[in-house]
């Protein structure tokens, strides 16, 4: 089965959260590319049952150039399951906004949105997977649980 990772970062936060995704998604049996929006293996997404993006949050929604792909992407998303995860600077700076946005766009492009909520208990993944003011490493159970979520439903699917 193969699950696709999508995410952008500057500052290399996002990319080591999305590397902890990737490898709660590996724990689970999974196929995994992890690819950087500007390099995205567009045969392999296609391929995909899930894909989770990544995004740090700019002033207070997800970054622009998340918003861009989703603005422009041609990519057959419709069907698979998709998911979202994002860092930030600090508690009050939007993440939560950011995710929610997300969410929205995962909806727009006919997506079925899991994270697995707060139904199978701590930790409550909710909206997503977060990270603030690079303490990514503090957070890497949350990152890893919703790889291992992702991964379980689309082998339901
Ligand atoms: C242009 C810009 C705008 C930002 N705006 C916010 C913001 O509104 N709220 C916040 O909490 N952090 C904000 N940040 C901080 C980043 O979200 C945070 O450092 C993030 O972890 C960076 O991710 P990266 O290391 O993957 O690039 C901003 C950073 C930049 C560069």
């Amino acid at each position: 089965m193969k699950l696709a990772i999508v995410y952008y970062s500057e500052s290399g936060n996002t990319k080591q959260a999305a590397e902890y995704v990737a490898e709660g998604m590996k724990k689970a049996g999974a196929e995994v590319g992890l690819f950087e929006l500007d390099k995205i293996d567009e045969a392999f997404v296609a391929e995909a049952k899930a894909v989770v993006f990544g995004a740090p949050t700019f002033y207070a929604d997800t970054c622009w150039q998340m918003k861009k792909f989703f603005d422009e992407t041609k990519l057959p998303l419709a069907g698979k399951i998709g998911a979202t995860f994002g860092t930030a600077g600090y508690l009050q700076g939007g993440c939560e906004i950011a995710l929610q946005n997300n969410v929205v766009r995962m909806l727009c492009k006919g997506m079925l949105v899991y994270s697995g909520g707060c139904a199978l208990g701590e930790p409550l993944t909710h909206l997503g997977a977060i990270a603030l003011g690079g303490h990514v490493e503090e957070q890497k159970e949350q990152f890893v649980t919703l790889g291992e979520r992702v991964a379980a439903q689309a082998a339901r699917l």
